[in-house]
């Protein structure tokens, strides 16, 4: 059978692997950095370059296409995902990594057609680690199939998350209370890559039972997530019931008994949606 979005995600490969050159280039060259939501929350040029360089060479294939990029709806374009096929874009998930020479630093490519995810490409750059799914045909990493730990026992699980970007002291707390009782159960370990889209694929991988994390922004999560479902995992609201990938919270795990046992330690809350402006 032909597969329509084919092209698309050949296209979404080869532009990842180009960006992920720019960003090796970039590495160790003088960075300017500058912030953007919080003094923790980072960018340098290269991130906005690399955006630039995608959203160009998708346009010149792909015109009729629409975009969600990081740094577009940083310089005030809307974040806003319709049923047209849409290009969501990091063009550095793990700026801060970057910046640190710390070695986690992914290109996220996801893809998305009435609302539906259709594909997913994340590139671990300084792993040369390519990431790949489309929807109902797996995942893979460097062509290799992915597939979920099939770890039951919450005590016998590495669990990943982040601290986010935000210094909010409310969010701080809710953050430090959900690792603490996670941590106390308790757990072999927490881990986090700095980057939301290596953590999804370290949850395809099954090198952690699952990743959460409230705070994330849909162009972080738009192709790991379907790396995820497609190696055999779920995704959840960090309250249980369905994702909603513009509501900055996600619950990735390898299966419903770690997620549900993570669900009840979770102190969940509630930053501003990244569509809100749009659905008010
Ligand atoms: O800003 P960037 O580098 O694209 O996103 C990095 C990141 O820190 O943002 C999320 C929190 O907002 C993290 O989990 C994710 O890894
Ligand atoms: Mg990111
Ligand atoms: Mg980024």
């Amino acid at each position: 059978m032909v597969d329509i979005w084919q092209n698309a995600m050949d296209h979404a490969v080869t532009i990842a692997r180009r960006a992920g050159e720019v960003v090796r280039e970039a590495l160790h060259e003088d960075r300017k950095v500058m912030t953007k939501s919080s003094s923790v929350d980072l960018v340098t040029q290269t991130d906005q370059k690399v955006e630039q360089l995608i959203i160009q060479s998708v346009k010149e294939k792909f015109p009729t296409h629409r975009f969600i990029g990081e740094e577009s709806v940083a310089a005030g374009e809307v974040c806003e995902l319709t049923d047209s096929p849409t290009w969501i874009i990091d063009p550095i998930d793990g700026t801060t990594n970057f910046v640190h020479t710390f070695p986690f630093v992914a290109v996220s490519i996801g893809f998305s057609v009435n609302k539906q995810s259709e594909f997913g490409v994340v590139y671990s750059c300084l792993e040369d680690k390519m990431f790949t799914a489309r929807r109902g045909r797996g995942a893979f990493c460097n062509d290799q199939p992915l597939s979920v730990s099939d770890q039951e026992d919450i005590k016998q699980s590495v669990i990943a998350t982040e601290f986010g970007s935000s210094r909010d002291p409310e969010a701080v707390n809710n953050i430090f209370t959900s690792l603490r009782n996670i941590v106390s159960l308790p757990i072999h370990g927490v881990r986090g890559a700095g980057s939301a889209a290596i953590n999804l694929c370290l949850v395809a991988s099954g090198c952690v039972e699952a990743y959460y994390e409230i705070g994330i922004h849909v162009w972080d999560i738009a192709a790991g997530s379907l790396i995820v479902t497609e190696a055999g995992g779920i995704l959840l609201d960090v309250e249980g019931g369905p994702v909603d990938l513009m509501s900055r919270r996600i619950l990735a795990a390898n299966n419903t008994t770690i997620a549900d046992r993570l669900i009840r330690e979770i102190q969940s809350f509630s930053p501003p949606r990244d569509d809100e402006e749009v659905t008010q």
